[in-house]
């Protein structure tokens, strides 16, 4: 008799078919799309570059926490490479456009907050300092993965490699690096969830599912150029 394997599927496979209209709008969106195809107004790529180096900052500190909340070496490894890398090699991309745009880089360190970069990062800020090492991964997760899929699907667009302004963008989404350390968080989400179950699996997908919609808003932030309102604008 032959035994018949059951093939499991993996939770975070589930995390993103339970979510998948969702999660594909952020690769549909007009503004990732026109980074594609090269048709994005630059006016509005520099206000998301600008207001993606302080979401990063922020970012950075949830893997921190993510340190700070784990016990496992090779996981507190992982976690400082993220670190790593995003103060190193991502933000260098932006730090790179800023000099293109004629920026400081203080310019870029010192901007204000637009509300949709303080909701998400200090969303992520709370689950991760009122949660469990997997909730900061649940956190951060969506932002690795949904950069990978996009990075990776906009590098098959005839020319955007090469695009003059967006090229570099598309270049750094779809590297092997960036490939690693986004397979890296996917992983680890996989790794932390095959000990939880019922309410806490819940929870970790109640996470994703926000940290998702923000992505959404994000871009949505880019596209319509939004700030706070000139009448209440901090000088
Ligand atoms: C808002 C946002 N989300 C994701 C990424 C990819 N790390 C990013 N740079 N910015």
């Amino acid at each position: 008799m032959t035994t018949k394997v059951e093939k499991q599927t993996k939770f975070t496979d589930q995390l993103v078919e339970e979510i998948l209209p969702i999660w594909r709008a952020n690769h549909s969106h007009p503004f990732v799309q026109g980074i594609g195809h090269g048709t994005l107004a630059e006016e509005k790529f520099r206000h998301y570059l600008v207001q993606d180096y302080l979401y990063l900052k922020q970012y950075t500190k949830v893997f921190a926490v993510g340190i700070q909340k784990a016990n496992d070496l090779d996981i507190m490894t992982t976690l400082s490479e993220s670190v790593h890398g995003l103060l190193s090699v991502e933000m260098s991309l932006h730090r790179k456009y800023a000099e293109r745009f004629g920026l400081t880089e203080d310019e870029f360190t010192y901007a204000k907050e637009a509300p949709t970069t303080i909701a998400y990062t200090r969303y992520m800020l709370s689950e991760a300092q009122n949660g469990t090492l997997a909730h900061v991964v649940a956190a951060v997760l969506p932002c690795a993965w949904s950069y990978l899929e996009i990075g990776k699907e906009l590098a098959q667009i005839p020319g955007a490699l090469d695009h003059p302004l967006y090229g570099d963008w598309v270049k750094m989404y779809s590297s092997e690096e960036f490939t690693k350390s986004a397979q890296d968080m996917i992983d680890l989400m996989d790794q932390l969830a095959s000990n939880l179950a019922g309410e806490e699996l819940d929870h970790l997908k109640e996470i994703f599912l926000q940290t998702t919609r923000f992505e959404y808003l994000f871009w949505e932030m880019g596209n319509e150029l939004k700030d706070w309102p000139e009448a209440i604008q901090a000088k």
